[in-house]
């Protein structure tokens, strides 16, 4: 939720760093297993987030992946803006909002498939597609979605909640957002702080699995309210972070945390890859009862996701926010919102 932005807020608090790395074994019932699930657990009460190691993706995946964003990115602009007609939305090119010209971005439904992937590199490569960018960009998606299944089973398990783990998976799908901040100096025209990246806001997904190139500028607030800088450990991590249907879902046992992007660095552009797992629009959100009790009333009435991203509409600032932006990202939502 919105708290009061403290920009001075002490900058030399870490995220909490988790290695989940294939090697040694990485596989369930192992002691390292157990171990890594309650740090996961500790991390997303404490935090929300965390920073995890994944060696599955290689460096030389990720340098190519963020080759082919700025391909993608550099495409003329009425290539970027005929790439999908605008029923598609939240997919194909989302241009830059209003509030923050500096900002472009685009979406994709599914694309841990590499068919999707290739209609989609199709549609803005009509010449023959690139092959390149459908191989970085599918590899990475898929890689990433096996981590986002590796974080959410350690978490069910570590609430006991290991019975709906099938459930869960076929509960949710995946929608990739690929990012380009400009940093650029304001002017008495738009009257941007110049270092405007993304507004604070809270996901509505379960689970957001972030990467940068190499210009940091994520904050997030951990529950104690404090701001912290994501200053990675490792420059092939990845920030992994709990969105509103995953704390509905746990009614209330994780802490969703409030994020924004604000850029430092004067002369770079930065690029972000996001991929949201998300529940499917019809499905209902509701805690298991295995975590409603006396203590632990339940939180939220249950709603589907599609309810979630209709509220969030409707509270939305237009006036400042993209379509994108009001409707998935930058609008809070109460928890009477959804009761
Ligand atoms: O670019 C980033 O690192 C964060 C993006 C984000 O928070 C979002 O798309 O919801
Ligand atoms: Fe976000």
């Amino acid at each position: 939720m919105v708290g009061s932005i403290n920009i001075e807020a002490p900058s030399d608090l870490k995220l909490p760093f988790i290695d989940l790395s294939a090697e040694p074994d990485l596989k369930q019932g192992t002691p390292r297993w157990d171990s890594l699930k309650s740090q996961v657990r500790k991390a997303l009460q404490d935090y929300g987030c965390f920073e995890a190691s994944f060696d599955r993706v290689s460096s030389r995946l990720r340098t190519d992946v963020f080759g082919s964003l700025e391909d993608l990115f550099d495409l003329p602009l009425p290539t970027k803006q005929a790439s999908f007609p605008p029923e598609a939305f939240p997919q194909g090119y989302l241009g830059r909002p209003p509030a923050n010209p500096f900002f472009e971005s685009f979406g994709l439904n599914d694309p841990h498939l590499l068919d999707v992937v290739q209609n989609f590199s199709d549609r803005l490569w009509p010449q023959g597609g690139n092959p390149s960018f459908s191989k970085n960009v599918h590899s990475m998606s898929k890689k990433v979605s096996e981590l986002d299944q590796i974080v959410r089973t350690m978490i069910l398990e570590s609430f006991g909640l290991e019975k709906y783990v099938d459930e869960h998976m076929c509960f949710t799908n995946y929608h990739l957002r690929v990012m380009k901040y400009e940093v650029t100096v304001a002017t008495s025209e738009t009257a941007l702080d110049p270092k405007t990246g993304l507004k604070v806001h809270t996901d509505k997904s379960m689970i957001t699995t972030l990467c940068q190139n190499e210009v940091d500028g994520l904050e997030l607030q951990n529950k104690r309210g404090e701001w912290v800088k994501f200053k990675p450990t490792s420059r092939s991590s990845f920030v992994v972070l709990v969105g509103d249907s995953l704390h509905a879902w746990l009614n209330g046992r994780v802490h969703c945390p409030d994020h924004r992007v604000w850029l430092c660095e004067n002369d770079k552009l930065r690029y972000s890859f996001a991929l949201f797992t998300r529940p499917k629009a019809d499905n209902t959100i509701k805690a298991p009862e295995e975590l409603i009790d006396e203590q632990h009333p339940l939180l939220f009435k249950p709603f589907t996701y599609k309810q979630l991203i209709a509220s969030t509409f409707s509270q939305a600032s237009l006036k400042d926010a993209s379509p994108l932006l009001s409707s998935f990202s930058n609008v809070q939502t109460q928890k009477g919102d959804l009761s």
